[in-house]
């Protein structure tokens, strides 16, 4: 079985960049039941993959805009997970959160939107691997993770904090 010593991270480029983006204000996380897409069933945040020529945090934008019909405020990074499947599919995840936001989120083709309590969140609904860095997100922190994952069982895992300045470049 794929160990994440067996693979270097250091030049490790992902089949697919995207994005996710979490709204947290007054103790609520704004997360969606995503309709379509990779993970379609689950509850996760907004986002989706980046398109050609765009920053992530443009891409993490426009897909609460499509998702949602909302635009965040006070967007700040957040961390970014490294996922490597062992059929051969990876993803890398560049998470932002954000304390604000203007409209209403409402139920579009790709989301339904959905408030939670940050102490009661459905991770039983949510991928395997948001329990291990969803601490941090929470409490302010930047992250970062490497994953294993075969099909929807996470294989094996690292998260840790990151300093300030770290943020990746696609
Ligand atoms: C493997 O673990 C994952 N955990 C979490 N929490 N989120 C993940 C994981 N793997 C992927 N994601 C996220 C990252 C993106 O937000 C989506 C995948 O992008 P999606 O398929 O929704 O991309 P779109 O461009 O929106 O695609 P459609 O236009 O076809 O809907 O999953």
């Amino acid at each position: 079985m794929m160990t994440l010593q067996d693979i270097d991270w250091e030049h490790w480029t992902p089949v697919e960049d995207a994005t996710l983006l979490f709204v947290i204000r007054g103790g609520r996380i704004l997360l969606i039941h995503k309709k379509r897409g990779f993970g379609a069933g689950k509850i996760n945040g907004p986002g989706g993959r980046i398109e050609p020529g765009e920053t992530p945090e443009e891409c993490a934008l426009r897909e609460v805009e499509e998702e949602l019909r909302i635009r965040p405020l006070n967007v700040d990074y957040a961390g970014l997970l490294q996922f490597q499947f062992v059929d051969g599919f990876s993803i890398r995840g560049h998470v932002y959160r954000a304390a604000d936001f203007e409209g209403t989120p409402v139920e579009t083709d790709e989301a339904i939107p959905l408030w939670c309590e940050t102490d009661a969140l459905p991770f039983e609904r949510m991928w395997a691997d948001d329990p291990v860095w969803f601490p941090h997100l929470l409490a302010g922190r930047r992250f970062s993770g490497r994953f294993i994952f075969e099909g929807e069982r996470m294989v094996e895992y690292r998260v840790v904090e990151e300093e300030e300045e770290f943020e990746c470049e696609t």
